[in-house]
């Protein structure tokens, strides 16, 4: 088990795939940031005040078309987050529905490159991996060697998963 000073969290979908708390926001109906405190109470339960300040980069969806995917990351306490994985699991409507779990990312590499470059060999929703990526690196989480080091090992793993005899076995 590894302690690390630093969390960062993620959530596993319904369908799946990881991703970020979030969801639709019409701006003609509400801004950006009530939107997603919005969603983030649903998907989290509990009142996490997102404002212009923790704004991070815009992309523009490759499907659905039309749709902007604004990312915003907030540095919280370390008891805001226990409190936030608690309220996940009680209080939040969402639970068990659209969202089946949050996760904390594992912002280190073990000697058997475990950790980080294993979670980014799993699969995510749209562009959130790369968002996670950009928010490790703007925050200063992992060192850009480091992430450097997890994307490539990550590529690799992706790779060993495929040819692995066992993987085959399990699809037939
Ligand atoms: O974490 C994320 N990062 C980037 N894009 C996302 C993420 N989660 C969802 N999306 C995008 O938003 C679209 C709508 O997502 P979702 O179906 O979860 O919204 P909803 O919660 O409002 O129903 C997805 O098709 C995907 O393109």
């Amino acid at each position: 088990m590894v302690k690390t000073s630093r969390l960062f969290q993620m959530q596993m979908r319904f369908d799946g795939l990881l991703g970020f708390p979030g969801g639709l926001v019409k701006p003609s109906e509400e801004s950006l940031e009530a939107g997603l405190s919005r969603e983030l109470q649903e998907e989290m339960g509990a009142s996490v005040s997102v404002t212009v300040n923790d704004y991070v980069s815009s992309h523009l969806a490759q499907s659905p078309p039309r749709l902007i995917l604004h990312f915003y990351s907030k540095k919280i306490t370390e008891a805001e987050l226990l409190e936030i994985e608690r309220a996940a699991v009680s209080t939040a409507v969402d639970h068990g529905f659209e969202v089946l779990g949050l996760t904390r990312v594992p912002l280190y590499t073990l000697r058997n490159g475990g950790g980080l470059p294993w979670f980014l060999s799993h699969s995510f929703i749209s562009n959130s991996r790369a968002q996670l990526l950009e928010a490790l690196q703007r925050l200063g989480l992992v060192s850009p060697p480091n992430l450097e080091e997890a994307v490539k090992k990550a590529e690799e793993m992706r790779h060993t998963v495929k040819s692995d005899p066992s993987h085959r076995q399990y699809l037939c």
